[in-house]
């Protein structure tokens, strides 16, 4: 089984070709919504997320509450390290477990879509790494105007990531998608031609 990584920085595009992947039959495991599953209240480890940054990291319902949180780490780099300490065991066992289900099931490729690819250091658990690249300016307005917050906010994100360009001279693979759609689709299914290449 082949596993095409699949990052980039936020908002440059990643969700954009993971559902073309979807849609050309590629099995996505996808690392955000793993990262959602894991801190469900029935889990421990909502418990000590709370014991790490206090209850008003949580909703009345119980469940977290992820702007709350958000606002706490992308503000703060030691207080994102401690999350991510925190969080990294349930999103790799899930992620791992996904993987190795997709490999029974003889799937030939798939696709690991972890916007901290390489911050997690997942770019060794796959065989091709590709980068979902636009320049940082536009990463910046495509940002603000999908997520509706302040440029400062935005940035603060941005900056609590390893930057775009570095990103982009650490791939196997390069997909610009600073131009129109059919353009950026192009590039995913010419990736698509060099992975089932692969030996
Ligand atoms: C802090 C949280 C609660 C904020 O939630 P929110 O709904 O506002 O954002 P969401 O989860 O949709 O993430 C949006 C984008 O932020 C960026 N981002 C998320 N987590 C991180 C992180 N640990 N480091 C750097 N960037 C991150 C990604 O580009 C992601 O696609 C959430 O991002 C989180 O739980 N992060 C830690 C888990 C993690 O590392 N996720 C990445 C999957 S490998
Ligand atoms: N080629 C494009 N032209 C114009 N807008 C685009 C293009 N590709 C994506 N977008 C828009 O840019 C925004 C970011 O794209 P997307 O949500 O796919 O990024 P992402 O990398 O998955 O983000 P995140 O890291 O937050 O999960 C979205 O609003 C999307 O509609």
């Amino acid at each position: 089984m082949k596993i095409i990584g699949l990052t980039g920085g936020i908002a440059t595009g990643k969700s954009t070709v993971s559902k073309y992947l979807a849609q050309r039959g590629i099995p996505i495991v996808d690392a955000d919504l793993i990262a959602r599953e894991v801190v469900r209240p029935e889990y421990a480890l909502l418990t000590e997320l709370v014991a790490q940054f206090g209850s008003k990291i949580l909703l009345p319902s119980g469940q977290l509450n992820r702007k709350a949180l958000g606002e706490i780490v992308f503000n703060d780099a030691a207080a994102l390290k401690k999350l991510n300490v925190l969080m990294d065991p349930a999103i790799r066992t899930a992620i791992l477990q996904q993987l190795e289900q997709l490999r029974a099931a003889g799937q030939p490729i798939v696709c690991l879509d972890a916007p901290t690819l390489f911050e997690a250091h997942y770019q060794k658990s796959v065989d091709y790494v590709v980068v979902v690249y636009v320049a940082p300016d536009i990463q910046l307005a495509r940002l603000v105007l999908r997520d509706k917050i302040s440029v400062a906010a935005a940035t603060k994100r941005i900056q609590s990531q390893i930057s775009i360009e570095d990103k982009r001279n650490r791939a196997d693979y390069v997909i610009d998608n600073q131009g129109d759609l059919a353009q950026t689709y192009r590039q995913v299914d010419e990736l698509l031609t060099i992975v089932n290449s692969l030996s």
